[in-house]
């Protein structure tokens, strides 16, 4: 990259925060399953909490569901589940991680396995069905038609044959030890939805520089909604890509007895809602008095492309170990090339 994109690129970054004071508010609509108090957090944190509608809610409902034929999953022989290993890594089948969690993605009805074919649907159309409903209220904020975001995303909100950017991945974490099982790290999609059965899922917290154990704040069971990346990019950065991370807590150190009765995983449904990958993204057409002139505008690519080009940019948090650590090593060259490309001189 030329010397110069890199320091007009770094300079409007370091503008930024001028410019957004200039920027009118969000518009004040309400987002669905979220609370009033909870409400700015999405936009501001890159995250908030979901409520469900009492015992009668079919997105709670289904999670259920979808949580009991989890749990039969997971408790299945490990030849049966390794035969839902797929080529994809982390982004279709079944993997797993030791010392961290094992899951399964899934994106298609056909590489989905027999016991969580029909909760695993309803799931995804309620999830789906949930997060397109806020999507539809964060383009209003924007001063946006409800359609200019959900048009990127609702060829994906059904579990068929046909397989698109979006996906469901079911988790069951290792407990015994008190660790982080999933790095720091933000969604690369549109909106994520999270519940666990059990406290694991921290959010970072960005006026107090720290992660928040927002499950632990769970009185009743509640969900949690995560900003991803590409609703950062399409919001020219009104909506915050919410960083988070999950711990392990361990098992209490009480009575051996207490501990044989503790369950030793934390199982966790993730619906990441994501752009569809052949969809053209223009910012020309999500540009308001509300998002201001794009930083970075878009135009001429795909949802994929756009996909593609930010995945590159950060390591997987569900790759194995070693991998893991290749993918940082890789990242970290590359941002020291940029860097150096930036600051050397003759
Ligand atoms: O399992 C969870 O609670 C969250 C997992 C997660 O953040 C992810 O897979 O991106
Ligand atoms: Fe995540």
């Amino acid at each position: 990259m030329a010397i110069t994109k890199v320091v007009r690129d770094r300079l409007k970054r370091n503008s930024k925060f001028v410019a957004e004071d200039a920027l009118p508010p969000l518009r004040n609509v309400e987002l669905p399953k979220v609370k009033p108090a909870h409400q700015p957090a999405l936009a501001g944190q890159g995250w908030t909490t979901i409520t469900f509608d009492g015992p009668e809610d079919t997105l709670k409902h289904s999670l259920d569901q979808l949580f009991d034929a989890s749990k039969a999953f997971f408790a299945l022989p490990q030849e049966y589940k390794a035969s839902f290993l797929t080529t994809a890594g982390s982004e279709e089948g079944w993997n797993r991680i030791e010392g961290e969690k094992e899951f399964i993605t899934l994106r298609t009805i056909d590489n989905t396995p027999k016991e969580l074919k029909s909760p695993a649907i309803r799931a995804w159309a309620e999830a789906g069905q949930a997060l397109n409903a806020i999507l539809e209220q964060v383009a209003k904020t924007l001063d946006l038609p409800p359609e200019a975001l959900t048009q990127y995303s609702e060829p994906c909100i059904e579990l068929n044959g046909r397989r698109t950017a979006t996906m469901l991945r079911l988790f069951r974490y290792e407990g015994h030890e008190q660790k982080v099982v999933a790095e720091p790290h933000a969604d690369l999609g549109l909106l994520s939805f999270v519940m666990g059965d059990t406290p694991g899922l921290e959010v970072w917290n960005k006026y107090h520089n720290d992660f928040w154990p927002i499950e632990k704040t769970y009185k009743v069971p509640q969900g949690t909604i995560l900003g991803g990346r590409q609703l950062q990019r399409l919001s020219n950065e009104r909506y915050e890509a919410g960083g988070h991370l999950v711990r392990s807590y361990g098992l209490p150190h009480e009575s051996p007895i207490t501990a044989a009765h503790e369950k030793p995983y934390r199982y966790s449904i993730v619906f990441v809602l994501r752009a569809h990958s052949p969809i053209l993204v223009d910012t020309d057409k999500l540009t308001t008095s509300i998002t201001g002139p794009f930083k970075h505008p878009l135009r001429d690519m795909t949802a994929g492309q756009l996909f593609q080009d930010t995945k590159r940019k950060h390591f997987n948090i569900n790759t194995g170990t070693e991998e893991r650590e290749k993918q940082k090593l890789e990242i970290i060259a590359k941002r020291q090339a940029q860097f150096l490309e930036l600051t050397a001189r003759s």
